[in-house]
């Protein structure tokens, strides 16, 4: 298991984007070489041995962890997307988040029943994009087998809106009590 102290790249950042919210900056951990390197690999390793095929993640910073630990894995990766930006037809669900609301969405065909798959994401705060994203995942009829984070903000307890959709691993590098 590779160590690396993750916190010491990552900025706090208070009342942004609104007041009360405590922003977590990862682009000085992205930057880093050894740090982005130690993350993918920190979440790829967890989840090796257990045939994951596909991992998803969710528009922006979903791509930036989740591209590279597909390739890790030698999975493919499938992006769920913002509204309007994938060409053909999707799958759709609409979520709340620390700050506001947004809805997400995966091509219909993205994904098949024998697919194995693994959620990535580099934070998991209230939990609405990840339970989003498994609603698309299922939607489908793929087999969620994980989800995969850098942070867990725990303070929110995002397991209480997860766990109302699924009860797969939920695991994160860095928790945030
Ligand atoms: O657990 P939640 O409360 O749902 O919050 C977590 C989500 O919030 C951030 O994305 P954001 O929607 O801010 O978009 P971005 O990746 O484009 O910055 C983050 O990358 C997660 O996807
Ligand atoms: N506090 C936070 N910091 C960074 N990204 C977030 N996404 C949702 N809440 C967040």
């Amino acid at each position: 298991m590779t160590t690396f102290d993750y916190e010491s790249l990552i900025v706090s950042i208070p009342d942004y984007p609104e007041p009360g919210v405590v922003f977590k900056d990862i682009t000085p951990l992205l930057a880093d070489p050894e740090g982005f390197n130690a993350v993918i690999d920190g979440i790829a390793e967890h989840f090796a041995g257990k045939g994951i095929t596909k991992v998803v993640g969710a528009e922006a910073r979903g791509f930036m962890i989740g591209a590279p630990v597909a390739a890790r894995m030698g999975a493919g990766f499938v992006p769920a997307r913002k509204p309007g930006k994938l060409p053909r037809e999707t799958v759709s669900e609409s979520y709340a988040l620390e700050y506001g609301t947004d809805s997400l969405e995966i091509h219909a065909d993205a994904l098949s029943p024998e697919d194995k798959v693994l959620m990535v994401d580099d934070l998991i705060a209230t939990g609405g994009t990840a339970a989003a994203q498994v609603k698309l995942i299922e939607c489908v009829g793929a087999e969620l087998v994980g989800m995969g984070f850098l942070m867990s903000l725990d303070f929110l307890e995002p397991e209480k809106v997860v766990g109302a959709v699924t009860d797969v691993e939920m695991f994160s590098l860095v928790h945030v009590k």
